[in-house]
C-alpha cells in the first residue's frame, strides 16, 4: 500500500521541482541542443541529395516522367508515348537558361578508412592473393582468351615454389553477363583471408552490349553519394586488356578499344588509382596475341611484387602515374551527356515538334547539376548507318535496310510459294499464303543475344532506344517498296508461277518478326495501324522483355511472345538477355498476355534447342502456359544457322531436335496441360518446318479445330471501333491435311527433293531434316 501512495505522490513532487527550477532547466536544454547541433553540423557536412530517386526498371516511368532540374522547379511537358499516352518531356518548355541536365558529379573525399586500406601492403601469411578475371564476349574471341589466360596463370602458379604458390589461390574467371555487379563492384567479396586482384579482358563494341551496362554501373558506383567514391580501394589492384579491330577502328580517336579504355578509367576511380599494370590493347587482326602475352607477363610480375611485399610500385598509389582524376572526370562528364534514357521513358521525338533529327534530350533522373550552361541537344546517332559494318553485314545477308533502323527481307517460304512449292506453317495453321506475306521489322535492334539467332551476331543490340527515330510513314512506304523490289527480282527465277507472281504484288500479311524487336520502335502502334488500313494483317513477335510496350500495344491480328525457356537459368543461358531484370520482365509479359487474352489472339512460341531448353522442362513450360493462358502454343525446333556465333555459344547440328522429338515433347506438354485441366489440345502440325500447334479449346467448335483466321472480319472489327477479341474473327475449320497426325503439307503444292531422293510422307516421325528440302 505504502509504495502505491508513494507512486501517486511522485507527479506532485515533480511538478513542484519544475516550478522551482524551470528557468535553469530551459536554459540548460537550449545550450545542450545548440552545442549538439553545431557538433553534428561540422562533423557531418550535408551533401546535396538528388531530387529524384534512382530509376529502377525504366518501365516505372513509361507513362509519366518528370525531371529534376531545380530544387524549386520541376519542369515537365507532354510527350506522346505508345498508344498516344501522354508522358512528360522537358524538351518543348526548356528555357535557355535552364540548368544543365547532365548528372551531378558528387565529389566525395576519400574516407579515412579507404585511405588506410589503400596504403596497406599485402601481408603474406595473413592473406592470399586471389586473381579474378572478368571478361565479356559476344563473338567468343575474348571468352577463349579469358579461359586460356586463367589456365596460364594457374599453371604458372603450379611451377612456383611451394611458399610462393601458397601466397595465392587459383585464378577464377567471371563472365560479366552472368555475375551480379553488386557482388564485386560495390565492395570486394568478403573473405578475410583473400586479397583480390581484378583483371579484365574486354572487347569493344560500338553497339549496345552488356559492357555498356557494366560501365554505367561503375559510373553510378563512383558517383553514388551514399558510398565512398573509391569503394573498391580495398582490393590489391586491377588491370585491363582490350581487344579491338584496327581495320574498322584504326585509331583510339576513332574508337579502337574504347570500352577497355573506359573500364580502365572508371576502375582507376573506384579503386583509388590502383592500376596494377598498364592498360593493354591488341588488334584482333594483327597483334592481339603478342600484346596479350606481354600483358600476361606484366600481370605475373605485378603479382610477384605484391606477394613479396613490394606493393604496386612507385608513384601514385599503384597506378604508375597514369592519366587520372580531373582529366578522366572531364571525359566521363562528356560521355554521360550523350547518354539517353530508355525508350520506355522517352517516348517519341519527331511528333513533339523537335523533329526526328533533334530527338529527345539527354536526361539524368538521379541528380542535378549546379552548372548554368544551356542544354546542348545531343545529336542522335543512326542505329544502322550506311557506313557501319552492321549495315554491310545485314545487306550481305539479303536485308534491305529502310531508313536507319528498319529492315525487310523475303523469306525462303515466300520464294518457295512463288514457285508453287509450299508455304510455311502459317498457311497450314492460319491460312497465310507465304507469297502474300512480307517479313519486316521496324527495329533491327534487340535486347537479347539468343544462342540460336541466325543473324550472325551482326544485329545491333541494346536495352534502350538511343537512336534517331524514323517516322512510321517513311518505314511503311520503304519496307513495301523493298519487298516488292525483291519479289520483282524473282520474275526470271525458273519455276516461279505467273499467277502467284501477280498475286504477290499485293501484300496481304505482315510478319513483324524478321530480326530485332518490333515493339522497341516507339511508333509501333502507328505502324500497325498503317498496315491494317491497307488491309494487311499483322503477326507481331516480341521477346518478352518489354512489358510496358507490350501493355501499350494496340490490336494486332496475332500477338506472339517468344518463350525460349521455362526457368530463369535456362532463359539466361539461351537468350543471353541484356536486361538484368530479364526474368521479372519476362514474368510481367506473361501476366500482360493473360490479361489480354480476350482482346488479342495470343501465342506462345517455343523454340526447342536440344541440350538447352527441352530436358526436364515440360512441367515448367506447362506452368508458364497456366500463367499466360495463351490462345495458342506453337512448338518448333531450332534451325541451325552454322555461324561462328552459334558455334561459340556451344550450338551444333546435334542441338537441332528431330521432328519425332518435337512430337514427343508436344505430347508430354499436352498431357501436362490436360492434367491441370487447362483446356488445350494438339490441333495442327507442319512437319516440314518441324512445328506443332497446341490450341485452347476456345478454338474448337463443334468438336472441330478452327485455328484459321477470318482476316476480313478482323479488319471489320477494327474499323467498327467497338471492342472485340480473338473469338470475333475465328476463321474456317483447320483443313484435314493440316490436323495433327496428317503432316500439314498443302496437297496443292509440289514436293521436291533437292537431292532427287524419293518423296516421303511427312508427319510420320522420321527426322524432318532428313526429309524434303525446298
Ligand atoms: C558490331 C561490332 C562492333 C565493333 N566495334 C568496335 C569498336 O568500336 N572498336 C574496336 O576497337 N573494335 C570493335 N569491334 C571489334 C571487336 O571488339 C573485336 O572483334 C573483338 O575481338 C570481339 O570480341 P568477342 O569475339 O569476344 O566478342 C567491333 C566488332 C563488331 C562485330
Ligand atoms: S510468316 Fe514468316 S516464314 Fe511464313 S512466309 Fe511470312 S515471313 Fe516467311
Amino acid at each position: 500500500m505504502g509504495s502505491i501512495n508513494l507512486f501517486w505522490q511522485l507527479p506532485g513532487e515533480l511538478l513542484e521541482l519544475w516550478h522551482e527550477h524551470r528557468t535553469s532547466i530551459i536554459y540548460s536544454a537550449i545550450v545542450f541542443l545548440t552545442v549538439a547541433r553545431l557538433w553534428l553540423h561540422y562533423r557531418y557536412p550535408r551533401e546535396k541529395a538528388s531530387l529524384s530517386s534512382t530509376p529502377g526498371s525504366p518501365d516505372l516511368y513509361a507513362k509519366k516522367w518528370s525531371i529534376g532540374i531545380d530544387r524549386e522547379k520541376d519542369l515537365t511537358v507532354d510527350v506522346p508515348l505508345l498508344n498516344g499516352v501522354i508522358g512528360k518531356n522537358i524538351a518543348a518548355k526548356t528555357p535557355k537558361s535552364i540548368r544543365k541536365a547532365s548528372p551531378k558529379r558528387v565529389v566525395g573525399k576519400k574516407s579515412a578508412r579507404a585511405s588506410k586500406e589503400l596504403d596497406k601492403p599485402f601481408e603474406a601469411g595473413e592473406q592470399r592473393v586471389a586473381p579474378l578475371l572478368f571478361f565479356s564476349s559476344l563473338g567468343g574471341t575474348t571468352q577463349a582468351a579469358a579461359e586460356a589466360f586463367v589456365s596460364n596463370i594457374n599453371s604458372w602458379r603450379k611451377h612456383l615454389s611451394a611458399d610462393e604458390a601458397d601466397n595465392f589461390v587459383e585464378a577464377k574467371c567471371h563472365d560479366l553477363s552472368y555475375i551480379e555487379y553488386d557482388d564485386f563492384f560495390i565492395s570486394a567479396p568478403k573473405d578475410q583471408n583473400l586479397a583480390y586482384l581484378y583483371l579484365f579482358l574486354l572487347p569493344t563494341y560500338n553497339i549496345d552490349t552488356t559492357l555498356d551496362t557494366f560501365l554505367e554501373h561503375l559510373q553510378e558506383t563512383h558517383n553514388d553519394f551514399r558510398i565512398d567514391t573509391a569503394p573498391l580501394s580495398s582490393i590489391l589492384g586491377y588491370s585491363v586488356f582490350g581487344f579491338g579491330d584496327k581495320q574498322d577502328w584504326p585509331t583510339e580517336e576513332e574508337g579502337f578499344c574504347s570500352q577497355a579504355r573506359e573500364v580502365d578509367k572508371w576502375m582507376a576511380k573506384i579503386t583509388g588509382r590502383k592500376r596494377a599494370f598498364p592498360l593493354g590493347m591488341g588488334d584482333v587482326r594483327t597483334d592481339s596475341k603478342e600484346r596479350l602475352e606481354e600483358w600476361t607477363e606484366g600481370i605475373k610480375e605485378a603479382m610477384s611484387d605484391i606477394m613479396s611485399g613490394k606493393g604496386l610500385g612507385e608513384g601514385v598509389a599503384g597506378s604508375g602515374d597514369a592519366v587520372e582524376s580531373d582529366e578522366e572526370d572531364a571525359d566521363a562528364e562528356e560521355n554521360t551527356k550523350t547518354k539517353l534514357d530508355d525508350v520506355e521513358d522517352l517516348g517519341s521525338s519527331y511528333r513533339n515538334g523537335t523533329g526526328a533529327e533533334s530527338g529527345p534530350l539527354a536526361i539524368d533522373f538521379t541528380t542535378y547539376s549546379k552548372s548554368t550552361k544551356t542544354v546542348e541537344p545531343p545529336v542522335l546517332k543512326e542505329m544502322v548507318p550506311t557506313s557501319s559494318p552492321t549495315y554491310t553485314a545485314l545487306t550481305k545477308q539479303g536485308y534491305t535496310i529502310v531508313g536507319s533502323h528498319s529492315g525487310v527481307k523475303i523469306c525462303r517460304w515466300t520464294k518457295s510459294a512463288l514457285r508453287g512449292r509450299g508455304s510455311c506453317y502459317k498457311y497450314s495453321f492460319y491460312g497465310i499464303q507465304s507469297h502474300l506475306c512480307m517479313e519486316t521489322t521496324p527495329s533491327l535492334s534487340c535486347s537479347n543475344k539468343c544462342v540460336f539467332c541466325w543473324r550472325h551476331g551482326t544485329n545491333p543490340v541494346g536495352t534502350t532506344w538511343r537512336w534517331k527515330v524514323d517516322p512510321p510513314e517513311e518505314i511503311f512506304e520503304g519496307v513495301k517498296a523493298g519487298h516488292y523490289k525483291k519479289i520483282k527480282m524473282m520474275k526470271g527465277v525458273p519455276g516461279v508461277r505467273a499467277e502467284r507472281f501477280q498475286e504477290a504484288m499485293r501484300i496481304k500479311h505482315c510478319a513483324l518478326s524478321l530480326v530485332g524487336e518490333p515493339i522497341f520502335y516507339p511508333h509501333i502502334n502507328e505502324f500497325t495501324a498503317m498496315l491494317h488500313k491497307e488491309r494487311i494483317s499483322s503477326f507481331l513477335v516480341c521477346n518478352a522483355q518489354h512489358p510496358d510496350q507490350l501493355a501499350a500495344l494496340g490490336h494486332v491480328t496475332q500477338l506472339y511472345v517468344s518463350i525460349d525457356a521455362s526457368n530463369k537459368e535456362s532463359l539466361r543461358k539461351i537468350d543471353r538477355p541484356l536486361h538484368r531484370d530479364f526474368w521479372e520482365r519476362f514474368q510481367r509479359c506473361l501476366d500482360i498476355l493473360r490479361e489480354k487474352r480476350f482482346m488479342q489472339r495470343t501465342v506462345f512460341r517455343l523454340t526447342l534447342v536440344k541440350g538447352f531448353n527441352i530436358d526436364d522442362e515440360v512441367e515448367g513450360y506447362a506452368d508458364l502456359v497456366a500463367q499466360g493462358l495463351p490462345c495458342f502454343v506453337e512448338v518448333k525446333g531450332v534451325t541451325f544457322c552454322g555461324t561462328s556465333t552459334s558455334s561459340s555459344a556451344g550450338l551444333s547440328m546435334s542441338n537441332v531436335p528431330f521432328y519425332s522429338e518435337i512430337s514427343e515433347f508436344v505430347i508430354a506438354l499436352n498431357a501436362s496441360l490436360e492434367k491441370r485441366g487447362l483446356g488445350y489440345g494438339i490441333a495442327a502440325e507442319h512437319a516440314h518446318s518441324c512445328c506443332v500447334l497446341l490450341a485452347s479449346n476456345r478454338f474448337k467448335i463443334d468438336g472441330k479445330w478452327h485455328t484459321r483466321i477470318d482476316y476480313e472480319k478482323f479488319f471489320e472489327c477494327l474499323e467498327s471501333g467497338e471492342e472485340f477479341g480473338p473469338d470475333d474473327y475465328i476463321g474456317d475449320e483447320t483443313p484435314e491435311w493440316a490436323l495433327w497426325g496428317n503432316g500439314g503439307f498443302d496437297p496443292r503444292d509440289e514436293r521436291v527433293d533437292r537431292k532427287g531422293r524419293p518423296k516421303v510422307i511427312i508427319g510420320d516421325g522420321t527426322p524432318q531434316k532428313n526429309l524434303i528440302e525446298i
